[in-house]
């Protein structure tokens, strides 16, 4: 059984494209060909145009965690209305389990080092974070260019390491079978060694985004 704020491997599997990594630790997925050029330069344009430096929940004493910039993308803009609907039709989640769609940019340098995406349910933010929408669910992640060098995110757990390619989407469910957090989801945005990365990431939550 699937919770209304989560996908299914089942009804992924069914959309043209997208690829399961054959491993039973984690549910994880690609698709190469997701968005096209076109919504990709607008998001890009939209990221530029209004960033701030990354946060963390939980922020430990690692001032080089998490280094990128983070746009909150606007809703209303028709980019990320177009790109919204685009991700309801894949992943059959209902867009109110959503927390609103983000873009990341790492210039050279920047990463996001080892983590997963989950909340830590003893950690000082949870109440923060969780009290209202709960644990987050499923991770959507889209790149949106090519990275000259360097850029790509690590599972380290399965061993599986996917290079930014402009359009390619990556998603998987931060929960086990039995609905514990599963901490191989385990995951790194490596360091961009040439050029700039862009990409989008949409979290899903237990309970409706409620504010
Ligand atoms: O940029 C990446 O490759 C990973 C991004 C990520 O893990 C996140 O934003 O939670
Ligand atoms: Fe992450």
């Amino acid at each position: 059984m699937t919770g209304p704020g989560e996908s299914s491997a089942q009804l992924l599997l069914s959309k043209p494209g997208v690829q399961r990594v054959p491993t039973d630790k984690l549910e994880l997925f690609q698709l190469r060909v997701f968005v096209g050029e076109d919504l990709r330069e607008k998001i890009i344009s939209l990221i530029e145009k209004d960033r701030r430096p990354s946060t963390l929940a939980d922020e430990g004493d690692d001032r080089y965690f998490r280094t990128s910039e983070t746009c909150d993308l606007d809703a209303e803009e028709p980019a990320v209305r177009e790109l919204e609907a685009m991700l309801a039709a894949l992943n059959g989640i209902d867009p109110a389990y959503g927390e609103p769609l983000q873009g990341q940019r790492y210039d050279v340098g920047q990463e996001f080092k080892p983590h997963c995406d989950y909340f830590n349910r003893d950690g000082q933010d949870w109440e923060k974070y969780c009290s209202v929408a709960g644990q987050r669910t499923w991770t959507f992640m889209i790149y949106l260019n090519d990275v000259e060098a360097g850029g790509a995110t690590r599972f380290k757990a399965v061993k599986k390491t996917f290079q930014p390619e402009a359009g390619k989407l990556v998603c998987w469910n931060n929960m086990r079978p039995d609905g514990r957090e599963n901490p191989n989801t385990i995951h790194h945005g490596m360091k961009v060694r040439k050029g700039v990365k862009y990409v989008i990431t949409k979290w899903y939550r237990e309970r409706p985004w409620g504010w």
